[in-house]
Order: structure tokens, then sequence, then C-alpha cells
């Protein structure tokens, strides 16, 4: 019997783009119907961030720990920390067939692409680079030199964009929620129409 799993969807994007904000304005509006996934980090929380919530904040030997035990979908060091994704999460909210969403880095979102390719794949664009370094000036959460840093790896991720599925530019938070809203629903009603032709041939009404 054909069962329907849910649609894991990837927003990706350099640093400051505002992935965490489109996410949480995505996720406090009523009807939203995807689970975030909370990531791991060996990152130290920021003023404000709760265990749990924002991350499942890990020692360099616990998340190593986790990468020997195969327990993420995929991992990434970013910036002198580790960031991954809890595999088993993942797996059983798809299987239940709900859509899990993914706000990761680009080497992650590749490396995701590989086991997942039937993922939905959003890049989030700044609307330039002096825009993106403004908002991660404004965030006030970094040092300058790890603001230049993050910049710096703003210009190589911009050049994977291409990667991607859809490309949404993050001008005003409600203009890429509402983007990235349209993306998800085409999509399913894109493999809607698939499944449907899938499961006639099966019952042979093809
Ligand atoms: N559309 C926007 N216009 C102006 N400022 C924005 C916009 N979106 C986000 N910001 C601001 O940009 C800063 C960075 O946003 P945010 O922390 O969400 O980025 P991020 O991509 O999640 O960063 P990181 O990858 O480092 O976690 C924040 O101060 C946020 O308020
Ligand atoms: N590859 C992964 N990247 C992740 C994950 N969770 C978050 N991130 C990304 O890391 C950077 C830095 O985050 P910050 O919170 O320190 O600003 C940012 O681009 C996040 O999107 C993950 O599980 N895997």
């Amino acid at each position: 019997m054909y069962k329907k799993r849910g649609l894991l969807i990837v927003l990706s994007g350099p640093s400051g783009v505002g992935k965490g904000t489109v996410r949480k304005e995505l996720f406090s509006q009523p009807n939203t119907n995807y689970e975030y996934s909370v990531s791991m980090t060996t990152r130290s929380p920021r003023e404000g961030e709760v265990d749990g919530v924002d991350y499942f904040f890990k020692s360099r030997e616990e998340f190593e720990a986790l990468i020997e035990q195969d327990k993420l979908l995929e991992y990434a060091e970013y910036v002198g920390n580790y960031y991954g994704t809890p595999l088993d999460y993942v797996e059983a909210t798809l299987e239940a067939g709900r859509d899990v969403f993914l706000e990761i880095e680009v080497v992650g979102a590749a490396q995701v692409r590989k086991i997942v390719p039937e993922g939905l794949f959003i890049f989030l664009a700044p609307p330039s680079l002096s825009a993106l370094e403004a908002r991660l000036i404004g965030r006030g959460t970094e040092n300058s030199e790890v603001i230049k840093s993050r910049v710096d790896k703003a210009r190589e991720e911009l050049e994977m964009m291409n990667l991607y599925d859809y490309v949404v530019e993050n001008d005003e938070v409600q203009n890429a929620c509402d983007r990235i809203n349209a993306i998800v629903t085409a999509e399913h009603c894109r493999r809607e129409r698939v499944e449907k032709r899938y499961i006639q041939m099966l019952e042979g009404d093809l």
C-alpha cells in the first residue's frame, strides 16, 4: 500500500541574509504545517537562546560522538563550530507524513541534496552584499572579525545559489514568507498529481 511521506523543505543561504527571521515569521503564522527541525551545534548560546528550542547545544566531544554514531542527516563546520541536523527526528517526522523544515548553511544543504534529492531546496538571497553586511552589523551578535569572515564566506555561498530549486530574495520578511509559502503549496500540488498518476498505474487504470 502506498504511504505518503512528508516533504523535506531546506531553506539555506548566507549568514545574515535573514533565514532565522524568515523561519520564525513562517512558524508564527497560524496555518503553518511545517515541523521545524532544531539543529545541534557546538556554538555557545547567544543571549536569549534556549537549549532545545533554538538549538541543542553540545560540546565538541558530544557532537563528534553523534557523527561517529551516524545520528546526523548532515553536518558542517561553520566558522569554527559544528552544526548538524538530527537524523532520527527528520526521518520519523517525514515517515509520519508531516513536512520538515530545515534552516541550514549551504555545505549541509548540498549534503542533504545528495541524500534526499526529492527535497525542496530554497536559497534565500540578500538584495545585495552590502545589505547583507549591514544586516550582520545590525544584528550585533558577532564581533567585526567574525562579521568579516561571514561576509567573505557569503561570496562563496552566493555562487551555490544555482544548485537550488528556487531563489527567494529577502527584501522584506513578509514578501519572502509569502514566496516560500507559494512555492511549498505549488510543490504539494505537483506531488499530488504525480502520486495520483502513480497510484492509478499501480491499480492498473493506466
Ligand atoms: N528582510 C529584511 N530586511 C532587513 N533586515 C532583515 C531582514 N531579514 C532579516 N533582517 C535582519 O538581519 C539580521 C540577520 O537576520 P538573521 O539572524 O535572521 O539571519 P540568518 O540568515 O539566520 O543568520 P545566521 O545564518 O548567521 O544564523 C537580523 O538583525 C534581522 O533582523
Ligand atoms: N549545516 C548546517 N548548518 C546549520 C544548521 N543549523 C544552523 N545552521 C547554519 O549555521 C550558520 C550559523 O548559524 P548561527 O546560528 O551561528 O548564526 C547559519 O547559516 C545557520 O543557518 C545545521 O543543522 N546544519
